[in-house]
């Protein structure tokens, strides 16, 4: 799918989801609260003046004024700005000019976007959010506002598509057509198009940067619209690697382990810690270890994201939850271990292991080698949570009657923590 529109329908009829239907795709409908437009007239009388969505008719004179304070709107040609009226007739206005109380985010399209056309995208940008950044208000107006086929100039290397969002005021025509790969959809978004739609709601469509498309022409009254850039962003996920918005070094966990790491008599020689995740995480499956850390949830991501800020190696790594048998240090006369520090953490996530070692002969030197990790000694800092275990390695088993055996995994934060002669200025 290259193009998707609006997904709340109240009624009318929905769109097909085959793109090669050239058919009409304006039958939806988003309701929203009544909201203000507000900007600044550099005109005669110069000021703040505003606007409410839906425009009626008793607002005919600030729609008047809001299309004066426009300017004519240019379009990208061989890297410059171009006006020509035979190419682009329509009014824009800088973002900078106005303010609108209108959110993408709010009413649910930039999930929707982030949903349906992410998952698509022929990118190896392994991203989960979508960033829409307001980029023009529009005015197409009877008669004659129309925008003739183009595709939109990207402004940077991480914007995948537009968004067009049409606001609540009276035309007729103006029919955005997106056409991709030989495919064209047709959204008519004007009063007297298929499905009925009053001039009480909002419409949107949004599209990848490749597809070409055009406003067809308005025969009556003025279509007005917002038009956003999407861009790749990094998502909620990606905490880990991106948090723009958040300083950890503020919590206070971080200060917390910055004055550990400045006492020399905090692990002086340096060695690991471990912090058992407190969540379970599908971390034995292809698709669970490829989705971390960026899943990590909870405080998980929140240590994570701490140890990261303190520039500490900082890994996800399975450990095994196995019997006493497999460990190098078991007696089989007195059934004990003679050293408990020591835990099999494997090098990496991986999903499930299937090793046929284990039968007549082979001890656990032969089976956990299948796993590639190693004895580590770890300071474990929280305890694990039973049920968060999956099963990550099967192997063979020899005994009075061979048979299979699974050990289950925890996934764990293993940070590597220098030893102090490092960490701390002498
Ligand atoms: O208003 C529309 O539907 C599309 C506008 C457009 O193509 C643009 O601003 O680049
Ligand atoms: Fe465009």
């Amino acid at each position: 799918m290259d193009f998707i529109s609006v997904a709340f329908c109240t009624g009318t009829d929905e769109p097909s989801q085959d793109p090669a239907d050239d058919h009409n795709g304006g039958a939806q409908d988003l309701t929203v609260k009544p909201f203000n437009l507000r900007w600044d007239s550099s005109g005669s009388s110069s000021g703040s003046f505003k606007i409410n969505f839906p425009i009626g008719d008793e607002q005919h004179g600030s729609l008047l004024r809001l299309i004066q304070d426009c300017q004519p709107a240019s379009f990208g040609y061989k890297g410059d700005d171009v006006n020509d009226e035979s190419y682009r007739k329509a009014a824009k206005m800088d973002r900078s000019a106005f303010c609108v109380d209108f959110c993408p985010y709010e009413v649910g399209i930039i999930d929707t976007i982030a949903q349906v056309l992410l998952p698509n995208a022929a990118s190896n940008i392994a991203t989960h959010g979508v960033k829409a950044e307001l980029y023009k208000l529009n005015i197409y107006s009877a008669l004659s506002g129309f925008f003739k086929t183009h595709v939109d100039t990207p402004r940077s290397e991480t914007q995948f598509g537009s968004l067009v969002v049409s606001l609540p005021c009276h035309h007729e025509g103006g029919q955005l057509v997106v056409r991709h790969a030989g495919n064209s959809l047709t959204f008519d978004w004007g009063n007297s198009g298929s499905g009925g739609k009053t001039s009480t709601s909002i419409q949107w469509a949004a599209f990848y940067s490749d597809c070409e498309h055009e406003v067809l022409e308005v025969t009556e009254g003025h279509r007005v619209t917002l038009t956003y850039n999407l861009y790749y962003a990094p998502g909620v996920g990606d905490l880990a690697v991106n948090s723009p918005a958040m300083d950890v070094k503020t919590l206070p966990l971080y200060k917390k382990l910055q004055d550990a790491l400045r006492d020399r008599s905090f692990m002086t020689e340096g060695g690991y810690l471990g912090i058992f995740c407190q969540h379970a995480y599908a971390h034995s499956t292809v698709e669970g270890v490829k989705s971390l850390p960026a899943v990590l949830k909870g405080a998980d991501m929140a240590v994570y994201t701490i140890f990261k800020a303190l520039d500490l190696p900082t890994s996800i790594r399975p450990f095994l939850y196995i019997d006493d048998w497999y460990h190098p240090t078991f007696d089989w006369r007195s059934q004990r271990l003679s050293d408990t520090s020591t835990t099999y953490v494997g090098g990496k996530m991986r999903p499930l292991v299937i090793t046929e070692r284990g039968g007549e002969g082979d001890g656990p030197d032969d089976i956990l080698p299948s796993f590639e990790g190693d004895w580590l000694k770890v300071n474990w800092l929280i305890k694990p949570v039973k049920d968060t275990a999956c099963v990550n390695l099967i192997h063979l088993t020899y005994g009075n009657q061979a048979g299979i055996d699974c050990v289950y995994s925890y996934a764990a934060l293993i940070v590597t923590i220098p030893p102090a002669s490092e960490r701390v200025p002498a």
